[in-house]
């Protein structure tokens, strides 16, 4: 690091920005030529409808053309994102001395013990108080949405063992300040400091407090758990409750206890006549209450299986926060999720690269990326609205929108002052806090309120998504900051079962969107510019792809079994561009994949995780949505699992797909591969004895490029012993669902 003169540092900007020139232009001339040939093929459909020419059924070439305008419109919208990539670097040496940095409030978020592991969760609490960053200026807070015992239980031994932890870490230096996973390297691993005898000690010391730590919590968890379900109700019924940790260690050493962060445990009341919001009402909590407790400015947001891996991120967000020229306007500094558990071929597609290495760079170089719920340092004014943060607005106003308490009102005006310093809180401080974490306050208020300017949104199981589009749509820009050490190491889904839901909500969340009155291209379009609307709209709206994988997969079949041609014949020109629109969209995305790091075989599965999605995923999100819209209930939020199956592991890591869980969901999978073994097989023999080649040849690609696609499941239906296999119920019915369309199929289409 060099050593800069205060004076120089000030001179020099903290951070710079770079359009990827050659990747825009790239984008954008293929961005022409496709568009050209999209046109052309909508204009082929459209021509020979209106001219009554198609010499095929009406409702299929209908249902054909309906699913290429959703994929031509879903792939303008898409452009969006490749006109003007940007990246960014970041000088946090450049940064002011640390007197003069701004405080920072940590929020984390957990819901239950069972499907988040407590020792986890507390791996992410102390990675967080560990940040390299001033520790009176840092404090964390941990929501537990299960009120749990257990969890309030690890933070205080969390916080015991932080003690000796925060020096070890700032001691020697560690760069990886999660202590599972610091510890479990060798301290070979660490040969600047392995050498000294003196470090091989404290290691040692380390080591076995860390794990004496975390049999304590265990075992603690064997005990009070397994309680047959007792804890699932817990979890909807109980009190507020809220602690601050440091406070209940006074017997501790007194020197270390000064240069600690500030650690919280709260629990939100719960009760089942309570609307709560999920994780937007438990961060909205934590907003109230770390506002009248520490009242940082500045907010970094962690889902509880998202450690931080790299201490140096909060200084690298404030090169951007406290860049005087474009501060003003920045709501947060986003960090791309990146996996500690994903394997090297990730087979379900987890780590989401398509996502954190092409769209949210595109959206870097417009008004910034979305927000992706985890990860990211978002300044506490954002979330208030700046009109309620003027100096001549009402009070009686204020207490309509953020409710009666008076001590959090204040903290409105408190221009970021600590309140407590880190020492023990008041009695009746806390007393307030309860106040603030009940779940009646936020009754005829504005809290979470769609387009609101307070807080986390709520009605939205993808609150991170729908906070970001209003913090947009109110002028707020954010950015991008993607180091090449990921700053934010999480768990991502490595089964299918979990990876087909969590995407379903994710579906179901943004369909919700998409159909509502904030619909981004329409609320949108007035409040942001056109580029940055379309990306939302296009996020909003992936899900609609379902409806054209689905066609695409099952009507071609249909026809090609009944010798019915869709396409051009492969001796007319306009075959040509068929094949191109076909070729063009895979190269793009072959180009993405490889100038991005990644290897063909890396597109090869986003292709068809892409696919799966949208078969099952979408699918399953939008008749969810449908359902929503008929009775007017509330979304669920399906947690992630985060317990690791360490029987499927192997599976995974072998790069081997386990479909054993996941059979309900994958029903519209099985059966349009086995519909297109039927049609391929029949294609085959009209091709071959009926000499139809030159009709039907576009069809039999399709049916078999489906077919390679969806090997992993032809195989896992064939091989009934393996592990991981289709059971041979779900393999039935699909069989039964292919037979009934095609049944239907020779019924319409003759
Ligand atoms: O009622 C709830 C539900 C969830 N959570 C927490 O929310 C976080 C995210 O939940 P998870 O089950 O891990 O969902 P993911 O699909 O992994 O989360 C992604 O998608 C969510 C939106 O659907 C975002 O909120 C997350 O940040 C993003 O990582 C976790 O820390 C949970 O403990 C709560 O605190 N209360
Ligand atoms: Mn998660």
């Amino acid at each position: 690091m060099e050593v800069l003169g205060r004076e120089e540092r000030s001179r020099l900007p903290y951070h710079v920005s770079q359009v990827q020139q050659p990747r825009a232009t790239i984008n954008r001339l293929h961005a022409l030529f496709h568009s050209m040939a999209i046109l052309a093929l909508l204009y082929y459909r459209a021509s020979r409808l209106f001219g009554g020419t198609q010499n095929s059924p009406m409702s299929a070439w209908l249902i054909v053309f309906a699913s290429e305008i959703v994929f031509s419109f879903l792939w303008i919208l898409g452009t969006a994102f490749r006109w003007r990539p940007m990246s960014r670097t970041v000088f946090p040496e450049r940064l002011p001395p640390d007197e003069e940095l701004p405080a920072i409030d940590v929020f984390i978020c957990t819901a239950n013990p069972e499907k988040e592991p407590t020792v986890e969760v507390m791996n992410t609490v102390l990675s967080a108080m560990s940040l390299d960053y001033p520790p009176e200026k840092l404090s964390v807070y941990l929501s537990d949405d299960a009120g749990s015992p257990i969890t309030l239980y690890a933070m205080e031994e969390a916080y015991s063992f932080a003690m000796s932890w925060i020096p070890f870490c700032r001691k020697y230096g560690v760069e990886t300040r999660c202590p599972e996973v610091y510890l479990s390297s060798s301290a070979h691993d660490h040969p600047q400091h392995s050498t000294t005898e003196f470090f091989m000690e404290e290691w040692d010391k380390i080591k076995s407090l860390y794990q004496l730590f975390k049999e304590r919590v265990e075992k603690r968890a064997s005990e009070s758990d397994g309680t047959g379900g007792r804890s699932i109700i817990l979890s909807r019924d109980h009190p507020p409750l809220i602690k601050v940790i440091n406070g209940t260690r006074m017997d501790a050493p007194g020197v270390e206890q000064a240069k600690m962060p500030l650690l919280v445990y709260v629990a939100r009341e719960k009760r089942p006549l309570y609307p709560h919001h999920f994780k937007a009402g438990a961060l909205n909590v934590l907003l109230r209450v770390s506002g009248i407790i520490s009242n940082a400015p500045c907010i970094l947001v962690l889902d509880c299986d998202m450690y931080c891996n790299d201490p140096t991120s909060a200084r690298q967000a404030m090169c951007f926060h406290l860049d005087p020229q474009n501060s003003h306007s920045l709501a947060f500094v986003q960090f791309p999720q990146s996996f500690h558990n994903i394997s090297c071929n990730d087979i379900y597609d987890g780590g989401m690269q398509w996502v954190f290495k092409v769209l949210w760079p595109g959206l870097n170089g417009l008004k910034g990326p979305m927000l992706s719920g985890t990860g990211f340092y978002i300044k506490r004014e954002a979330l208030y609205g700046r009109s309620t943060m003027r100096q001549d607005i009402d009070v009686l106003k204020l207490r309509l929108y953020f409710g009666l308490s008076n001590e959090f009102i204040a903290s409105l005006r408190q221009n970021y002052k600590y309140i407590i310093d880190n020492g023990v809180p008041t009695d009746a401080l806390l007393e307030e806090a309860v106040f603030l974490a009940s779940c009646a306050y936020e009754k005829e208020t504005i809290w979470g309120e769609q387009a609101s300017p307070i807080g986390f949104m709520y009605h939205s199981v993808v609150e991170d998504y729908t906070t970001g589009f209003h913090l947009h749509c109110k002028g707020w820009t954010s950015v991008y900051c993607h180091p090449s050490k990921p700053s934010f190491l999480g768990s991502s889904p490595i089964n299918l079962n979990d990876t087909i839901v969590q995407n379903k909500r994710w579906g179901s969340g943004l369909l919700q969107v998409g159909f509502s009155r904030f619909c981004p291209l329409t609320y949108g379009l007035l409040r942001m510019p056109i580029l940055q609307c379309m990306c939302y709209g296009y996020v909003a709206l992936l899900p609609l792809s379902s409806f054209p994988i689905l066609c695409y997969g099952i009507i071609p079949q249909l026809c090609l079994l009944n010798g019915i041609s869709l396409y051009p014949k492969v001796s007319n020109p306009w075959f040509l561009v068929f094949s191109l629109v076909y070729l063009s969209s895979l190269f793009r995305h072959l180009f993405e994949v490889l100038s991005t790091g990644g290897s063909f075989g890396r597109w090869w599965i986003e292709q068809r995780m892409w696919m799966t999605r949208s078969a099952t995923s979408y699918f399953f999100a939008f008749l969810s949505t449908i359902m929503k819209f008929i009775s007017a209930s509330e979304v669920d939020f399906e947690l992630t699992n985060k317990v690791i199956d360490t029987k499927k592991i192997e599976r995974y890591k072998a790069g081997k797909y386990d479909f054993e869980s996941a059979t309900l969901l994958l029903l519209p999978l099985t059966t349009i591969v086995i519909l297109n073994m039927v049609s391929f097989i029949g294609g085959v023999g009209r091709v071959i004895f009926l000499n139809s080649y030159n009709e039907l040849l576009g069809q039999l690609f399709l049916s078999f490029f489906i077919l390679v696609m969806g090997f992993p499941i032809v195989e896992a239906m064939v091989m009934t012993k393996e592990k991981g296999s289709i059971p041979t119920s779900t393999t039935f019915i699909s069989a039964i669902f292919s037979i009934v369309l095609v049944s239907l199929g020779f019924i319409l289409f003759t």
